[in-house]
């Protein structure tokens, strides 16, 4: 066990931190700022999912490969494409680069210098307000948050765990592009490893439970991943259930699907094995997340908890904002609350899937452009997207989907939209840069200005008449 050394007093912690993921890390840095003493305990490598396996080793070979894919294609511009599997190694080494570079931010050094004390070893509660880090040192806190994230979690499927597949945290030791690879899960993890894997040059089957891919987006959403993945060559089996894994085939309806590399990203859950919650009084939900209330207190009220293990998170921006929440409501007993409903989401396929709040389906209605409306889209060949806007009944924009590329982006502005309660003529009048893809929402809620514009046309019409009769037309010098 390696530790700094306190930098104040000896006494109990104003704060501890268990889990140096996106959660902890913020809740430790926030905690500091506040000025308070507060000691972050890891038991793996600074960063967590999100740095080692999940958002930016995924992202980079997301890069690698629409690189890839982008050099296939400029055959169709007369230019020599470059054929075959890609190098694999090769595309990890950027993947390792990514996260070489991201990596000195999350540090000890880096949190030290914030003014987090860090203690490297498992955290086990043995109290209400006690734990001990590695088997040995006891420590006493006035406040604790729990943030020791989720892990792959295996569908019992008869000679799946068997099969010892690949997860989203092993995957990145792979060196050689599999020959076949067979994915279990269309969720986010499924359809954006399935893209980067048929880009590089591997034969993928992406094999769905659910009737379509990306079960929680649209529809149509979903549709367009689909159609996408199909044309650049994977084969999607969707309402398809495994339901055993033998003889390096998984057999599901329609046959058995035979590969060489298997990818399980069938969901996650909590990590709470081992934690001592009990002697500390912290209770779990029926699916084993940690029960939290609004604040993001456990059920022992000096306990709170923020992240995945909260299983109110699966998203790295939400479980900054929960654990920075989690710290300032425990250390100053403020009262942060956080909008769920205006957190943004996104898929990182190509075109990417980026939502916030409600789908089409939960509004009292909703506005659509067609992206061969949008003039980047159409300048750079990728009319296949489009935005939805989802209003209430006030005629309040609730949520919104965009399906396009760049699309992570262009959700930002609408999340603020949603955040505010923002109608559509609100949002308008922010004007948008031309020619972009944030023009697909710009246009849809144009296109709801334009509409209530019509239905008032009789009233716009006699105001024209008032003018025309005030300001009568003639020859004379302009006013
Ligand atoms: C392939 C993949 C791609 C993803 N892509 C995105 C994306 O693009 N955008 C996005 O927003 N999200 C993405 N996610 C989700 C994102 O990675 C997670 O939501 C986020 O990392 C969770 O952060 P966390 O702090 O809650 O937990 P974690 O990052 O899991 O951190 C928990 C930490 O706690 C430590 N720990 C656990 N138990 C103990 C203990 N007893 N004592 C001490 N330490 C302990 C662990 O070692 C770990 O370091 C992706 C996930 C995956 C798998
Ligand atoms: N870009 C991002 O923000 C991002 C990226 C990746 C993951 N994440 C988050 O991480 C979490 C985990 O993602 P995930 O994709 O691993 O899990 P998930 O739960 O979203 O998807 C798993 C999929 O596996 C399917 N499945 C389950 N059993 C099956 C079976 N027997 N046969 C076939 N299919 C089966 C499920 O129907 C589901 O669609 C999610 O909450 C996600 O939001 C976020």
């Amino acid at each position: 066990m390696s530790m700094r050394q306190p930098s104040r007093g000896d006494g109990a912690y104003d704060l501890v931190v268990v889990g140096g993921g996106s959660a902890g890390l913020t809740a430790a840095r926030t905690a500091a700022r506040l000025g308070a003493r507060v000691l972050l305990v890891e038991r793996d490598r600074l960063g967590g999912d999100c740095l080692w396996t999940g958002c930016v080793p995924s992202k980079a070979l997301l890069h690698v490969a629409a690189e890839v894919q982008a050099a296939r294609g400029v055959g169709r511009y007369g230019l020599r494409a470059p054929h075959g599997p890609a190098d694999l190694a090769a595309a990890m080494a950027h993947v390792e680069r990514a996260t070489a570079a991201i990596e000195p931010h999350d540090s000890a050094e880096s949190l030290y210098a914030a003014g987090v004390e860090v203690a490297h070893g498992e955290a086990v509660f043995t109290g209400p307000r006690a734990l001990r880090v590695a088997g040995e040192r006891e420590v006493a806190f006035r406040y604790a948050v729990i943030a020791t994230g989720s892990a792959p979690s295996l569908v019992p499927v008869p000679g799946l765990a068997e099969a010892d597949p690949l997860t989203s945290d092993t995957v990145w030791g792979l060196t050689e592009l599999p020959g076949r690879l067979l994915v279990l899960g269309g969720g986010p993890v499924g359809c954006e490893l399935a893209q980067a894997f048929a880009r590089l040059g591997s034969t993928v089957t992406l094999v769905e439970a659910a009737e379509r891919l990306l079960p929680r987006e649209e529809p149509r959403a979903s549709a367009l991943v689909r159609e996408r993945l199909a044309a650049e060559g994977v084969t999607v089996r969707t309402g398809c259930p495994a339901e055993r894994v033998d003889g390096g085939a998984v057999h599901a309806p329609g046959g058995p699907l035979v590969y060489d590399a298997l990818l399980a990203v069938t969901g996650r859950r909590a990590n709470t094995r081992g934690l001592g919650l009990e002697a500390a009084g912290v209770a779990l939900t029926g699916r084993g997340d940690v029960r939290v209330d609004d604040r993001l207190r456990t059920t022992n009220p000096r306990v709170y908890a923020a992240g995945d293990v909260t299983g109110r998170s699966a998203f790295t921006h939400l479980g900054g904002v929960q654990g920075a929440a989690a710290a300032a409501s425990a250390l100053l007993g403020v009262r942060r609350r956080i909008d769920y409903d205006a957190v943004p989401r996104v898929t990182y396929t190509d075109p990417e899937v980026a939502r916030v709040g409600a789908t089409s389906a939960e509004g009292a209605r909703s506005v659509t452009v067609e992206h061969d409306r949008v003039d980047r889209a159409v300048a750079d060949g990728r009319t296949d997207g489009f935005t939805c806007l989802v209003l209430d009944g006030r005629g309040r924009i609730t949520g919104a989907t965009v399906v396009a590329p760049r699309a992570g982006e262009t959700i930002a502005h609408l999340a603020t939209a949603v955040r505010l309660g923002w109608t559509p003529s609100r949002y308008a009048r922010t004007v948008h840069p031309y020619p972009g893809y944030t023009d697909g929402p710009w246009h849809a809620a144009l296109t709801d200005v334009y509409d209530r514009l019509d239905r008032a046309r009789a009233l716009t019409g006699a105001l024209l008449g008032l003018r025309r009769r005030t300001r009568p037309a003639g020859r004379g010098r302009a006013p």
